[in-house]
């Protein structure tokens, strides 16, 4: 690992803006508490069974690109070299163990960070693979350049050191690196929306099938025990988020790793190579449940597109017809239970003809986008809109009553009305919308019905000289106040 940033840190100088000094010092600062942690766990005379700071650091230039820059690689050193001065090592010692451990971080770093954001994310089936290999990479970059100093330091072989070194930091990173970075951003919750005491329940069945697990295998014992829990972490993985999930496998495996040293195992280890072994045995067997976490990830992000592509129109992602007469009649039949009125809108826009013949059809494309949004920015959020065909559009208005129904088409006409498309060739489109307007009282209806209505309501609004709103007259009987 070179003293000076060059090599993977010419690629912390992303396009990204650097973060601001006082992100850096709190890099530093969570560091070098990361570091008396493992120095705490440092038994006398050998390396630290617990190492946090190396996996910590890689898992926050990971998920904070712009925490990726120099500056990163100078507070990090400060903060393992002081956090070992400190402690009581010597510079020289403190110096090369640091770099050693940031050269894994470096190895990790690099392979890592190129990798596709939904692959990092731990939002693809194969992340878990990339992830275990980026973690090995930077496990084995920091044994090749520290272990000859931990062989040194502590007079045992190389192999031996080696072999410690390696296991313990692969647990560290493929333990913590997932956790942050399947973290829940800012906005995002960290516990799902329980709706009922049973859904609770439900929700606890997973971890309490660990904890029985764990508890069979301490009563049960021997070797084999160590594998007791993975099926439900299994079911965790398929229950939880991802973050939890790595959350349960993180505090399992240390536990684990824990009991046996203190001897709640009826199994101990009887030279070094086969903690080793154990340690490294319990690391990939957690690979287990988040790869299945990981696949649900990609799985439920798939399923949600899927809909998406069969819900939506393709080319201004309002509903399409099938989604919003589906949606639209469940909405009215709720609405009708509780006697409450709507209105339903049928837009079409005027002269759209003539705007494919005289601008090509791509020009047609961006206004029927542009519609769209313009009048999905005069809705609310529980209104539904729908592409019906064409250049044809429906608005559902559940709960309004006629007043604001004739409003909301007065300002659906005045939106579309000033609008302004730029074309590519520098031509500005200005288009003109007719709506077709029916209301309901919240009695029975179908809303096929009450679209056949609100069309014919929008032949008269053509006939009438476009750009405007009419009412169906059936309905009219409904309507207060009308402003057109
Ligand atoms: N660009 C584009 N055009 C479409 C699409 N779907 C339908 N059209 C065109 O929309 C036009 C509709 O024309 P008409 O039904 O004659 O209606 P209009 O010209 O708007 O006239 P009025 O409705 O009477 O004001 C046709 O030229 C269709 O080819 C689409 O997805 N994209």
């Amino acid at each position: 690992m070179p003293r000076t940033p060059s090599g993977p840190l010419a690629h912390a100088s992303s396009p990204t803006a650097p973060a601001s000094t006082a992100a850096f010092l709190g890099l530093g600062l969570c560091l070098f508490a990361a570091c008396i942690v493992g120095i705490l766990s440092r038994p006398t005379g050998f390396l630290a069974s617990f190492w946090p700071a190396n996996a910590l650091m890689l898992g926050l230039l990971l998920r904070l690109p712009q925490l990726a820059h120099w500056k990163a690689w100078a507070v990090a050193l400060t903060a393992f070299v002081l956090a070992d001065c400190l402690t009581g090592s010597e510079l020289p010692t403190a110096l090369w163990l640091s770099v050693a451990n940031l050269c894994g971080v470096a190895c990790g770093w690099w392979f890592l960070h190129r990798l596709h954001p939904a692959l990092l994310g731990l939002r693809r089936q194969t992340s878990t693979l990339y992830l275990f290999a980026g973690c090995a990479l930077a496990a084995a970059g920091s044994t090749l350049v520290g272990a000859d100093t931990g062989a040194q330091l502590f007079r045992n072989s190389w192999s031996q050191t080696a072999l410690m070194w390696f296991s313990t930091e692969l647990m560290n990173f493929v333990l913590i690196v997932p956790l942050i970075l399947s973290a829940p951003g800012r906005g995002q919750a960290f516990w799902p929306r329980i709706a009922s005491a049973r859904a609770a329940l439900l929700l606890l069945l997973p971890l309490l099938s660990v904890i029985a697990a764990e508890y069979a295998a301490i009563t049960l014992g021997g070797p084999g025990a160590l594998a007791f829990t993975v099926p439900a972490l299994l079911w965790c993985a398929l229950s939880y988020r991802l973050f939890t999930t790595t959350l349960l496998s993180m505090l399992v495996c240390t536990w684990k790793v824990a009991s046996v040293s203190m001897g709640v195992f009826d199994f101990t280890p009887l030279h070094l190579e086969a903690a080793v072994s154990l340690r490294l045995g319990l690391t990939l067997l957690s690979l287990g449940p988040l790869a299945v976490a990981c696949s649900q990830v990609a799985r439920n992000e798939l399923m949600r597109r899927l809909d998406h592509a069969v819900n939506h129109d393709f080319l201004t992602s309002t509903l399409a017809r099938g989604a919003f007469l589906s949606q639209g009649q469940r909405l009215l039949e709720r609405l009708h239970r509780q006697a409450v009125p709507s209105a339903v809108l049928m837009l079409d826009i005027d002269h759209f003809k003539r705007v494919n013949d005289l601008h090509g059809h791509p020009a047609g494309d961006a206004l029927l986008c542009a519609l769209a949004q313009t009048v999905s920015q005069v809705l609310r959020p529980q209104d539904l809109l729908g592409r019906m065909g064409g250049e044809e559009f429906a608005v559902l208005l559940p709960g309004v009553p006629a007043a604001t129904a004739q409003q909301v088409a007065t300002r659906i006409c005045a939106a579309v009305r000033d609008q302004r498309l730029a074309l590519p060739g520098g031509a500005v489109l200005q288009a003109t919308v007719s709506i077709g307007l029916v209301l309901t009282d919240g009695s029975p209806q179908t809303l096929e019905g009450l679209l056949h209505a609100a069309d014919a309501a929008l032949y008269q609004a053509k006939a009438a000289g476009r750009d405007r709103w009419q009412l169906n007259l059936a309905r009219a009987d409904l309507a207060v106040n009308p402003l057109a």
